[in-house]
């Protein structure tokens, strides 16, 4: 069986960073810490409004980073130009809506093909291995291959976010037939969006899949493992200075 390699996004460190305008946690030091874990690649999600990865970000990470870079952005000229510059390892191609809690949808490339297909070229011929994250609809697949991309990733998020166990196996036969559809296309295939650690198991038994990128609920759990260390930590520094005050 071939290998299954995850991608750790770390958007929401720069969230809990950006939430306070301090210069920690730094995303930086989360890529490290998440390669050294086994991360195979580091995924950054560059939004326009800039809520949370910043253009710092994704210069420091382009040379700091020993796995390799996927770079999410819109389709639009000022990315474009970004890419070109930072040089990504990959770029994945999303849909971005200004008031979006969190992308909503795949990139309806039916609808845009003459556009994505040119992005597409100007970023291969940058040297940047092409992504589009797209539902796992025929149709948008067939666009996905006519743009010439390498990789799709298919959007996860209605099986993440299914109401019942019905409509999760449903979204899941849904993801199934569409990846095996664009594998046999020839296409790579990537998942990701929502995965977390209750649902990711019968995405990752998935055979054609190449890359899953999870964030979220990652960020998520580290908090949670690191919270008693981090208050222990807080404990001891406090009552190294109180008992240096009274011993001094
Ligand atoms: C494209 C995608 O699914 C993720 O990158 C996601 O967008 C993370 O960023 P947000 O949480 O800001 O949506
Ligand atoms: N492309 C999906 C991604 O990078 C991570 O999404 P999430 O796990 O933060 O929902």
């Amino acid at each position: 069986m071939s290998e299954l390699f995850l991608g750790v996004n770390i958007d929401h460190i720069a969230t809990l960073r950006n939430a306070r305008g301090t210069q920690y946690p730094d995303p930086v030091h989360a890529a490290d810490i998440a390669e050294r874990a086994g991360a195979d690649g580091i995924t950054v999600h560059l939004r326009e409004d800039r809520r949370h990865i910043t253009d710092r970000d994704v210069y420091l990470l382009a040379q700091t980073l020993n796995t390799r870079m996927n770079l999410e952005m819109a389709v639009t000229d000022e990315m474009l130009s970004i890419a070109e510059k930072v040089k990504p390892a990959f770029c994945c191609l999303v849909p971005e809506k200004r008031q979006e809690l969190t992308t909503e949808g795949g990139l309806d490339v039916v609808a845009n093909e003459q556009s994505i297909k040119e992005a597409c070229k100007r970023l291969a011929d940058a040297g940047i291995q092409v992504s589009l994250f797209i539902d796992a609809k025929v149709e948008q697949i067939d666009a996905a291959v006519r743009c010439k991309t390498p990789y799709i990733e298919i959007h996860t998020g209605q099986y993440a976010e299914a109401k019942s166990e019905y409509e999760q196996r449903e979204e899941l036969e849904k993801l199934k037939h569409g990846i095996a559809y664009a594998h046999h296309a020839g296409l790579k295939v990537n998942a990701g969006h929502g995965l977390h650690y209750h649902n990711v198991k019968p995405i990752a038994a998935i055979p054609q899949l190449v890359e899953l990128n999870i964030g979220h609920a990652i960020i998520a759990r580290a908090a949670f493992d690191g919270l008693a260390k981090a208050v222990t930590d807080m404990r001891t520094l406090m009552l190294e200075a109180r008992h240096a005050t009274v011993n001094g």
